[in-house]
């Protein structure tokens, strides 16, 4: 598709900007010039392009909307998450980004989204920043050279104004900000906010429907790692800040991606992403080397603080706790550039627990796997989204539910099929607090967490022996070489087992109010296999 058809497209969209302000497919090299020509951010002693952006320092899902349109209204999960916004309202935001866009010099990335072409999609999107389309060139998959001269039409169009303040009074907005979905106009707009996770959040979104739509294949909010020799995957699910990243960087294993991917039955995982988007909060080369050392000229950094020397200072939280850096995958050394897989032979679910009751890892069987994956249970962690301070204990349904726009059951479902088979292991992992509660212990150490995973993919966490834990319903081992045997059952970390046991019973119960309130309608022996107060 020549550039001209790329004006062509932005015309579709109401964009008609100036001759030589369109700027097609720059390279990195390209865009960290023009960011640093246009004083978008600073450039980091270590090479990496340093933003800031303002008052969005996370997602801000009171902004983002759902456009309701006949052809999707009965297949979106309307709710708190996907909240309906009409044709009418979307069509003056759009058109009001589109003139401001056509009034300044935009930056045009064609990527795709979906490692695997047979399920790839693709998306242009359309970048007042260069910084914004520097940041989304590492995050969707690179075409290749054929790729790109062959693009055509794309799938989806995003159209990103962080400078574009929306008018707050039209008819269902929130604010002067707005992350507004357009599955049958297969367009987003993302204007008002700087925070580059909205628009890698938005492909994910319009993911989690086509391919389960379109395609059969199962979207995932996980990350996924695959054993060199064998091939065998592992996956894990959660939300933001539990760990999928981190847990996913391990030198032993080949990273295929580190938070959204296609599970297709039958044939194997992919990456949907062609890059990482890591937390930078207390980031150290000896605790997790492969990111530290990721964080280099091509990345993108947003709210890290640079020392005077331009060094970043990845303690230094001040404009919050959500600092980040997003990067291709090949700036992980042993990234399996492909980034597709076999089917996995581990599903993880990571769950930051803030109340420190949960065992750092237990085993699931199927009925359990699916009562804790349509659950979801973990903390939301300080900052991604803006307003949460501390962990909040939360249920987000497929640990990704604010990324899902179908009926949570629909990918619950497909899951279920995928591990019935019994060849998958299924476990759930702590990343959050031990020895006490949240503001009283603290988290779990990382060590502690890489160890029980790595004995679950190698298999040999399955010698120890496991107790079963009456309350959480759950099969516990009791040791893993590497791990202090009382950190591996979670009541003997507390000083009172009173207290243990009425806070576990407080979560139990807080689990059965979830699963009532929402899955009822689910087989009993999904229901038996949860938490019992
Ligand atoms: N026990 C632990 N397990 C995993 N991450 C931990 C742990 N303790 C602290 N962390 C920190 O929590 C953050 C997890 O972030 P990340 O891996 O990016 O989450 P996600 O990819 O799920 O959004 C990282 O900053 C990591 O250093
Ligand atoms: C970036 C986010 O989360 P994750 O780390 O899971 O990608 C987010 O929720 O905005
Ligand atoms: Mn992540």
């Amino acid at each position: 598709m020549s550039t001209t058809s790329v004006t062509q497209v932005l015309a579709d969209h109401g964009v008609h900007a100036a001759e030589g302000s369109i700027h097609v497919d720059m390279v990195p090299a390209e865009l960290v010039e023009c960011a640093l020509a246009r004083k978008e951010g600073k450039l980091a002693s270590n090479g990496s392009l340093v933003v800031e952006t303002g008052k969005y320092t996370g997602r801000s899902p009171k902004d983002r909307f759902v456009v309701d349109t006949p052809d999707v209204h009965d297949k979106i999960a309307w709710g708190n998450v996907n909240v309906p916004i009409s044709q009418e309202s979307y069509e003056k935001v759009r058109d009001g980004v589109a003139a401001y866009l056509s009034e300044r010099d935009i930056y045009v990335v064609r990527g795709l989204a979906g490692a695997d072409r047979g399920h790839a999609r693709k998306f242009m999107v359309t970048c007042e920043r260069a910084s914004q389309a520097l940041f989304i060139t590492q995050l969707l998959v690179r075409p290749t050279d054929e790729e790109r001269a062959a693009y055509g039409e794309p799938d989806f169009t995003i159209l990103t104004a962080p400078g574009y303040k929306c008018d707050a009074s039209i008819e269902g907005l929130n604010s002067e900000a707005a992350v507004l979905v357009n599955f049958s106009e297969r367009t987003v707009i993302v204007a008002g906010t700087e925070y580059s996770g909205e628009i890698k959040k938005s492909v994910f979104s319009v993911m989690n429907y086509l391919l389960p739509v379109e395609d059969k294949v199962l979207p995932m909010h996980c990350s996924a790692s695959m054993d060199p020799k064998t091939h065998d995957t592992a996956v894990f699910f959660g939300l933001s800040g539990t760990g999928k990243t981190t847990l996913s960087a391990d030198p032993k294993r080949l990273l295929i991606g580190d938070d959204e991917h296609g599970w297709a039955m039958g044939e194997g995982i992919f990456n949907i992403e062609g890059g990482c988007y890591a937390k930078c909060d207390g980031l150290t080369e000896e605790r997790e080397p492969e990111i530290f050392r990721a964080v280099k000229f091509g990345a993108l950094c947003e709210n890290v603080i640079l020392d005077d020397k331009r060094q970043p200072d990845y303690d230094d939280v001040s404009l919050t706790q959500n600092t980040r850096v997003g990067y291709p995958v090949e700036h992980i050394p042993n990234s399996c550039l492909e980034g597709v897989g076999g089917e996995p032979s581990v599903v993880i679910f990571l769950a930051c627990d803030a109340f420190g009751v949960l065992p750092p890892i237990s085993r699931l069987s199927a009925d359990a796997a699916m009562y804790h994956f349509v659950s979801g249970f973990t903390s939301k962690v300080a900052g991604t989204e803006l307003g949460i301070k501390e962990p909040v204990p939360t249920f987000s349904a497929l640990f990704g539910e604010p990324f899902m726009p179908l009926d949570p059951m629909v990918y619950a479902d497909m899951l279920g099929e995928r591990i019935a088979e019994g060849k998958t292991r299924v476990y759930l992992v702590n990343t959050g607090w031990v020895e006490g509660s949240y503001g009283v212990g603290h988290r779990i150490p990382l060590v502690y967490n890489r160890i029980n995973v790595n004995a679950a993919l190698d298999g040999s966490l399955e010698n120890a022996e496991f107790i079963h834990d009456d309350v959480f319903n759950l099969d516990i081992p009791t040791s893993c070489p590497g791990v202090p045997d009382d950190v591996m059952v979670p009541w003997k970390c507390w000083s009172s087992k009173d207290e243990y046991d009425a806070t576990a019973k407080k979560l139990a119960g807080m689990f059965q109010e979830n699963f009532e309130k929402k899955y009822a309608h689910l087989p009993e022996n999904v229901k038996n296999a949860g938490p019992r107060a």
